[in-house]
């Protein structure tokens, strides 16, 4: 069962960290005996939050204190004494509101002698749950006030807020707090892809920096969520929690052309908000391009590009032993942490592998051209061996200059001098073999990298220690 945060413990050290001075209010109740509706505010410094309701004078307050958090965090203007005027139909909003979490939502009329009338009355039931019911001058009235009662209760009496990006809107009336601004704080775009973009941010409670992508729920984003929960290992970048929203965030201008051709006739088109671990700006892509820059084919060069091949070769191995492919391995995708260490992203296109021998049918041309494998291209079945393949190309760019695709190409053609010279004749020519069964699987791949460092480490302290004597 879900757990309500415990807002009165967290608005307390709150106002204690900032020397606030916080009291709660008693609103009193409304209602009959055995259906009443309690209400209470905080106030602040003097200063009143929007009020919070509840069955019970304890949801109230809790409700009072979560109102007066999420302003006090979000920056949120205070509401002042006089009530708020909204333009909300709360009888609309609440059908909507059935109708979109398949609640049946039905009024309870009926009337009750006043001193000098008969008052009609109204109450609702939505779904199981039956709302307090409430007096009007009419019965329209009343059918309004229960109406606004049950907005009340679930949404907490907050009011809507013009700034952009903080509140989402889904339908005549129907108001939502966006969980990724009142949340976090976005800091600047990262990233933008083909399906969406991602967003460096910091966790206000926690006050730490991640890495955010937004994109369309209905694309690849929930394989991609689904294959990073499954992974943890120190080179893959990892993935802390997704959740879904109605609306992108608005300061999102990546989305403008994407959601006119793929929202504009979707209602019900949701956004995938995945939450990762911030990895530092440069790529390896930019890497290479840096390194191609210096124009130099030097020693340390290959040293720093052994050492990042064995580590995406680890990444590699273990995202293989969890039977998933990832299908879209190059350098554009693959990141460093904080400490440089290799991170590999983007598992949009990943795909499971689940019988080890079987090459089992698949979606033709998902990846990267110019690092796809050839049966990745052509074939509807291939297997993991096509990632084996995008290293092999991974390697070549790492040791060599090699910027656009004819060099790349001319390099595989002159192939023989290039192993020559590195004497990774094995290693590299197996991985671009045209045939998958001939490319070595990652295991075999970490091994071989591991012997050629040791041969290189050995070669390099003997040349060293002949230039000293
Ligand atoms: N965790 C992260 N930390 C820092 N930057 C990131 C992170 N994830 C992604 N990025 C940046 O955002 C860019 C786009 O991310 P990503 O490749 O995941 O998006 P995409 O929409 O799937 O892209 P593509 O069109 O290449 O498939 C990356 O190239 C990288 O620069």
């Amino acid at each position: 069962m879900a757990q309500t945060k415990n807002y009165i413990a967290e608005l307390n050290e709150h106002a204690q960290k900032n020397h606030l001075k916080l009291r709660f209010e008693d609103l009193g109740s409304d209602g009959l005996d055995h259906n009443k509706i309690f209400s209470q505010k905080v106030i602040i410094d003097g200063k009143d939050y929007p009020k919070g309701v509840g069955k019970t004078k304890k949801d109230a307050k809790l409700k009072a204190a979560e109102n007066a958090l999420r302003c006090l965090l979000d920056g949120q203007d205070l509401v002042t004494s006089a009530p708020v005027k909204t333009d909300i139909n709360y009888i609309c909003w609440l059908n909507e509101y059935g109708q979109r979490n398949r609640l049946t939502v039905k009024p309870v009329e009926s009337t009750r002698p006043g001193p000098h009338n008969i008052i009609p009355w109204c109450s609702f039931m939505v779904g199981d749950e039956e709302y307090p019911a409430v007096s009007g001058k009419t019965a329209r009235e009343a059918k309004e006030e229960a109406a606004k009662l049950v907005y009340d209760m679930i949404c907490g009496s907050q009011t809507k807020r013009s700034s952009a990006g903080l509140v989402s809107s889904s339908g005549a009336g129907s108001v939502t707090v966006c969980r990724f601004t009142s949340e976090f704080e976005p800091l600047e775009r990262l990233g933008k892809g083909a399906f969406g973009s991602v967003h460096k941010v910091r966790h206000k409670k926690l006050n730490k920096e991640y890495a955010v992508k937004i994109v369309c729920y209905k694309e690849k984003a929930l394989r991609e969520v689904s294959a990073l929960s499954d992974l943890f290992h120190r080179n893959i970048v990892r993935y802390y929690t997704f959740w879904e929203e109605d609306t992108r965030y608005e300061g999102d201008l990546s989305f403008d052309s994407y959601s006119s051709s793929h929202t504009a006739d979707n209602s019900e088109a949701k956004f995938l908000y995945i939450q990762m671990e911030l990895c530092a700006e440069n790529t390896l892509k930019d890497w290479i391009d840096e390194k191609n820059d210096q124009g130099l084919q030097d020693s340390k060069r290959r040293e720093e590009s052994l050492r990042i091949a064995q580590e995406i070769v680890c990444g590699v191995e273990y995202i293989h032993s969890k039977n998933h492919i990832h299908r879209d391995l190059k350098p554009a995708n693959i990141m460093f942490g904080m400490e440089g260490e290799v991170k590999i992203g983007d598992f949009g296109l990943v795909t499971s592998d689940d019988d080890d021998d079987a090459w089992i049918e698949r979606t033709v041309c998902k990846g990267t051209p110019s690092y796809m494998a050839p049966e990745q291209k052509s074939e509807r079945q291939y297997d993991r061996k096509v990632d084996m393949f995008a290293l092999g190309l991974i390697f070549f760019e790492l040791l060599w200059k090699l910027s656009t695709r004819s060099e790349r190409a001319m390099v595989k053609a002159s192939f023989i001098l290039f192993l020559f010279v590195f004497k990774q004749k094995q290693i590299i020519n197996s991985l671009l073999c045209e045939k998958p069964e001939d490319r070595p699987d990652a295991g075999a791949l970490k091994a071989a990298l591991e012997e050629w460092t040791q041969i290189y480490n050995g070669q390099k302290s003997f040349h060293q220690e002949n230039q000293t004597v």
